[in-house]
């Protein structure tokens, strides 16, 4: 993000992962540095300097337009930087790269998607590779234990197009999580989630990362599901950033320096409610206040 005083503390915040989830010290899952992003002549975030341990979950919230779903994007290769670096277990980014599960975005997959609930948790393993899929006792044991951590065995012959949203987006996550990626990267993937659901997937996260030392980014606009889990926060508005733990990043002193304008994070009954904040131009195309967002 731009070169401020917002952007530089607190001091070592966005250079040194604090103590993530159990696993060895080492180097980093992902790194950013210098990393800049630009759509023509616009910095969406610019000078961000991030590391993530193996294991640890870091939250990323912001308003709507700040720059979430892009910073995914150039993770995965999609989305090149205009200046600095990006790296995945010290190799820059590459589209197709192995070893990232990706959870999307929820769109609505097509009615006639020809596709059951177990061949699209499957395409997580061997969608890359044309041709047919080859019988394989071990793979179909995958998508079953994939299918039963996300609570969808009950459908996993329907047609993925009939599903409703919710199931549809457990399967995107048992899809992302089949191959034990070393960096799992989710883009608000509880949206449509009951609330069951919402604390059971954010569970699963969690135990994943933990067994498996999984690097975690959570795109999200209410922190509360993850509130118990996340080791730090990268909070993106009006193209600056803030990185720490959540008691240090989420205030209503840091969010309105960062914001430049008042906000209020409001505790209540353990949930965190933040009030206000969202500059107009942050949100170009409706120019209102995110008033009692959850955050
Ligand atoms: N390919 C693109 N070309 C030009 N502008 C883009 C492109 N992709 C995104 N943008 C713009 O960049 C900004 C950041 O978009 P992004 O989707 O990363 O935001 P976000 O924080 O994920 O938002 P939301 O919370 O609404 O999902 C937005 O203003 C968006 O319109």
């Amino acid at each position: 993000m731009r070169a401020d005083p917002l952007s530089a503390a607190p001091a070592g915040a966005t250079t040194a992962a604090p103590a993530p989830a159990p696993g060895p010290p080492g180097p980093s899952a992902l790194s950013l540095r210098g990393a800049t992003l630009r759509y023509g002549s616009r910095a969406v975030w610019s000078d961000l300097d991030l590391d993530v341990a193996p294991g640890e979950f870091l939250a990323v919230l912001g308003a709507n337009g700040s720059g979430k779903t892009s910073l995914l994007r150039v993770l995965l290769g999609q989305q090149a930087l205009a200046t600095g670096s990006a790296t995945i277990a010290g190799r820059p980014v590459r589209r197709g790269g192995r070893g990232i599960g990706y959870v999307p975005q929820q769109k609505g997959l097509d009615p006639t998607t020809p596709l059951r609930a177990r061949d699209f948790v499957r395409l997580g393993i061997d969608g890359h590779r044309w041709g047919p899929w080859l019988p394989s006792r071990s793979a179909t044991l995958r998508v079953d234990a994939a299918l039963a951590a996300v609570g969808a065995t009950g459908y996993a012959r329907t047609p993925v197009g009939t599903l409703s949203g919710g199931e549809q987006q457990r399967l995107r996550i048992a899809q992302a999580l089949i191959t034990d990626p070393a960096v799992l990267l989710c883009d608000e993937p509880l949206l449509s989630l009951d609330l069951h659901h919402q604390q059971s997937v954010s569970a699963l996260i969690d135990r994943r990362r933990r067994e498996s030392g999984a690097a975690v980014l959570f795109v999200t606009h209410d922190i509360n599901p993850v509130l118990p889990y996340v080791d730090r926060v990268l909070y993106l508005a009006a193209g600056r950033f803030r990185v720490g733990p959540p008691e240090e990043v989420m205030t209503s002193a840091v969010l309105s320096e960062l914001y430049g304008s008042p906000v209020e994070v409001v505790h209540s009954g353990g949930r965190l409610i933040v009030v206000g904040g969202a500059a107009p131009s942050e949100h170009p195309h409706c120019g209102a206040h995110d008033e009692g967002r959850v955050a």
